[in-house]
């Protein structure tokens, strides 16, 4: 067990020296050097690694933006998994003064602000990973369409005994089924915080799973599913047509069941639809409960619509709410599913702003045009953007998933994240899931890196040419 001056053979500081570096080529050169190059690498009492930042603003920009993806490099370099606490200059002096400690070296004497309570792995950011925090059961609004699952799902994350397992949820893209994974995941960790929650897309599965090949390392991914006490895998026919990752899947499910662990998925289609899954895996995939969201009614849009002004009302302040005409509009006439409909009533009050109260339908109609654009356009899908562009590259989708780094791969996966920012509505942490489960940093850099590509290599503005006018079909 590592003590004070007793760390085990891999030091903390060479697993720190791989994710700064991972981190300095994600964030860049500014925000690294700004935040993560004056911060320095201490330890706890108990000999856990802490990141020791050198005020109270670099620390909480750091678990603003960078402290989700440093624990995911963590996990990966750190075979002891360790937690990597992170705290400022003067918490941990604090600290420090009960349990002596070797000092921080840096000194900064522009903190004064009182210390504020530690930000940690554990307890601050995300308690499982890949868990974004404002997808909870108190955010998702519930009404006709996904009633069913929005009560099922509450039920799972009671950990209720004699229920359905596995729970497989199907619906449309973009209606909730991501939302309400996520929800039951931190309701189930807030219930039992001892217990294991393990949620990952698809995506993470198969390449987790193709890496651990890679790295003869299959025994620890299969234990760490496998000693999951609830275990939310999300969009799994991305799974389709993957042979070896079926397999993998079909063993893990099988394990957790028959050991009671619960196992919740959601998928496009139903069970019986997934063609390209495995007879097998489909059959148990469908021996719970499989339950449909469907699209949003009128009043349920509504509803959505309310939550997220109410939302936005908090966060940039803006008081009054647009008048009814206009609600209505937005409710009746923004085209796509309910991810389309928050992106135009982001639209709205962000160029609005302190107008939004007073807006006449003829001047939210003009200000929410590229919305209504957009979404009438031909649906393109992030699958469909790798697909198309592996195949211009001569390489294969599961390339631009993988960790590899090399630029023959790294520049078509930067062109495939550019692409879809361009082609569909979703956000960069959503881009970035659907890439092996990168983080929002990494789409940042790939769409700045392409945009200047653009200007300066005409080999790249060729390629994302060629890859546009097909996508267009
Ligand atoms: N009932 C709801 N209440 C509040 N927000 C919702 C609801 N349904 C969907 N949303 C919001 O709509 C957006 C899209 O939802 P989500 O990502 O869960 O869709 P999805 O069905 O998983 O789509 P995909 O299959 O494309 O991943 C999210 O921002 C989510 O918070």
């Amino acid at each position: 067990m590592p003590g004070v001056n007793n760390w085990s053979p891999i030091q903390p500081e060479m697993v720190w020296t791989k994710v700064a570096s991972a981190l300095r080529h994600e964030l860049g050169e500014g925000p690294y050097n700004s935040y993560v190059a004056p911060s320095a690498l201490r330890q706890n009492p108990l000999g856990d690694p802490v990141l020791v930042t050198p005020t109270l603003y670099a620390r909480d920009w750091f678990a603003r933006n960078a402290l989700r993806r440093a624990n995911e490099l963590w996990a990966q370099h750190d075979p002891d998994h360790r937690s990597l606490e992170l705290k400022s200059r003067a918490e941990f002096d604090d600290q420090s003064k009960s349990a002596p400690m070797t000092p921080v070296t840096r000194t900064d004497s522009a903190e004064n602000a009182p210390a504020a309570p530690v930000v940690s792995f554990q307890d601050a950011v995300a308690r499982v990973a890949g868990l974004q925090e404002r997808l909870t059961f108190e955010t998702f609004v519930p009404g006709r369409g996904n009633e069913f699952a929005y009560t099922m799902s509450r039920q799972v994350a009671t950990w209720a005994d004699g229920h359905f397992n596995p729970v497989f949820f199907h619906g449309p893209y973009g209606y909730g089924k991501t939302h309400l994974l996520n929800a039951i995941a931190w309701e189930a960790k807030a219930r039992r915080q001892d217990a294991k929650v393990v949620y990952l897309t698809a995506e993470k599965f198969t390449s987790t799973f193709v890496k651990s090949l890679q790295d003869r390392s299959t025994a620890a991914f299969k234990d760490e599913l496998r000693s999951a006490d609830l275990l939310l895998i999300d969009d799994v026919h991305f799974i389709g047509g993957k042979t070896s990752s079926q397999e993998e899947l079909f063993h893990t499910l099988t394990a957790l069941l028959e050991n009671n662990k619960r196992v919740v998925f959601t998928a496009d289609r139903p069970p019986s639809h997934l063609n390209e899954i495995e007879a097998r895996l489909r059959s148990h995939l469908s021996s719970g409960l499989v339950c449909a969201l469907d699209v949003a009614d009128q009043s349920l849009r509504m509803g959505i619509i309310e939550r997220k002004l109410d939302q936005l009302a908090k966060r940039l302040g803006v008081a009054q709410k647009p008048q009814h005409d206009v609600l209505q509009f937005l409710a009746d006439r923004v085209p796509g599913s309910i991810r389309e409909l928050e992106g135009a009533v982001n639209t709205l009050a962000a160029s609005a702003g302190a107008r939004l109260g007073s807006l006449t339908l003829d001047e939210a109609m003009a200000l929410l045009q590229p919305n209504l654009k957009v979404s009438a356009e031909r649906r393109v899908t992030v699958d469909e953007i790798q697909k198309l562009t592996a195949d211009h590259f001569a390489l294969k989708q599961a390339d631009l998933l993988s960790e590899r780094r090399t630029r023959s791969v790294a520049r078509p996966r930067q062109v495939a994240m550019w692409l879809c920012k361009q082609h569909t509505t979703r956000s960069y942490p959503d881009i970035g899931r659907r890439f092996g489960g990168r983080d929002h940093t990494t789409v940042l850099h790939a769409v700045k890196k392409v945009e200047e590509l653009l200007q300066s290599d005409e080999q790249i503005a060729k390629d994302v040419e060629a890859l546009t006018r097909k996508l267009r079909g």
